[in-house]
């Protein structure tokens, strides 16, 4: 990125926030800036659910509730969109009739934005896609950790016969090499499952889990200290899977599980993270459908802050 001033995002003192068509946050569209350092991309792609369909209008519902942010984030004491030049570089078009192609064109486009020299911030779309975008971020970092927030494991095999989909893609990214399978980790695995042995597969890949309880016994603090210790300095790529949320905080979901994270409890969680050296982030699963008054959407734009933040301050320190 050049050494110009960012582009923030519109005044929201001059154009109320509810007028013009949403990016995230307000920000310039990529076109408009010609590069960005952190690029919010969309996949409105949902063919590989099991259960509810409509993450594929998750993006558009983030980008519209991300109006009401403002640029400075106490929490981090920075102003993300000063630091660097964070735009809106749209939505990949993904073939909503073939996942195999989608999974291509995702990875394709990824790398794309990636091979400019940006980091990604992602707006799913269902959890198939951290696929392709792991296969993008790896090709440029080699493998990274991996921290996955989650209610789900997303680490089974096949279903109906099928390889990608919203339940596989850790599974396939271990198989694949992509992974830093010394440094990956779920945090708010909770839920019945299949069997004791789909922890058995799990723990076999190299993942380490914080369950959701274990974040209600233990703490932010202390899983922050442990998820830390086991990041390390590696290239960092973090999936947040909305439904890691209690459906009290996140309705807006397709497979909701009770007995979730709050959203206070995720944001603390990402504002201890910073410092880390975060490459790219997720946030995917957002099913407005089901959604009541924002509730998940809005909770899914303050996680793409946070999570922006840390990029941002990344990005600057290491000017
Ligand atoms: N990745 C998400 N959200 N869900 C996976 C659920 C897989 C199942 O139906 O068992
Ligand atoms: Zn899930
Ligand atoms: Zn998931």
């Amino acid at each position: 990125m050049s050494s110009a001033q960012p582009r923030g995002p519109v005044d929201s003192s001059q154009v109320p926030r509810y007028a013009g068509p949403a990016t995230f946050a307000r920000l310039p569209r990529l076109d408009e800036v010609g590069a960005a350092d952190v690029a919010v991309v969309g996949v409105p792609f949902d063919a590989g659910v099991s259960y509810r369909p409509g993450a594929r209008f998750g993006g558009n519902a983030v980008r519209e509730a991300s109006r009401l942010l403002r640029p400075y984030n106490p929490a981090q004491d920075a102003s993300p969109f000063a630091l660097a030049q964070v735009a809106d570089a749209g939505d990949i078009a993904a073939n909503p009739f073939s996942i195999e192609e989608a999974v291509e064109t995702i990875e394709g486009a990824a790398g794309h934005l990636l091979g400019t020299g940006a980091r990604l911030m992602t707006l799913g779309g269902d959890h198939t896609v951290a696929l392709p975008l792991l296969r993008a971020v790896a090709r440029r970092h080699g493998p990274v950790a991996l921290l996955h927030f989650d209610a789900h494991l997303d680490t089974w095999d096949t279903y109906f016969g099928a390889a990608y989909t919203h339940g596989t893609p850790f599974r396939r990214a271990v198989e694949e090499g992509i992974l830093d399978t010394s440094a990956l980790s779920h945090v708010g695995i909770r839920g019945p499952l299949y069997g004791k042995s789909d922890l058995d597969d799990d723990a076999k890949m190299g993942f380490g889990i914080v369950t959701s309880a274990d974040v209600m016994r233990r703490g932010v603090d202390e899983v922050v200290e442990q998820l830390r210790e086991r990041i390390g300095d590696r290239p960092l790529y973090v999936s947040v899977d909305i439904d890691v949320l209690d459906p009290a905080h996140a309705p807006g979901t397709g497979t909701p599980e009770a007995g979730g994270l709050t959203s206070r409890e995720l944001l603390e969680i990402l504002r201890g993270l910073s410092g880390c050296r975060l490459v790219s982030a997720d946030v995917v699963e957002v099913a407005p459908a089901y959604d009541h008054a924002e509730i998940t959407s809005v909770a899914a734009s303050h996680t793409a802050y946070e999570l922006v933040t840390i990029m941002t301050r990344q990005i600057a320190a290491a000017r």
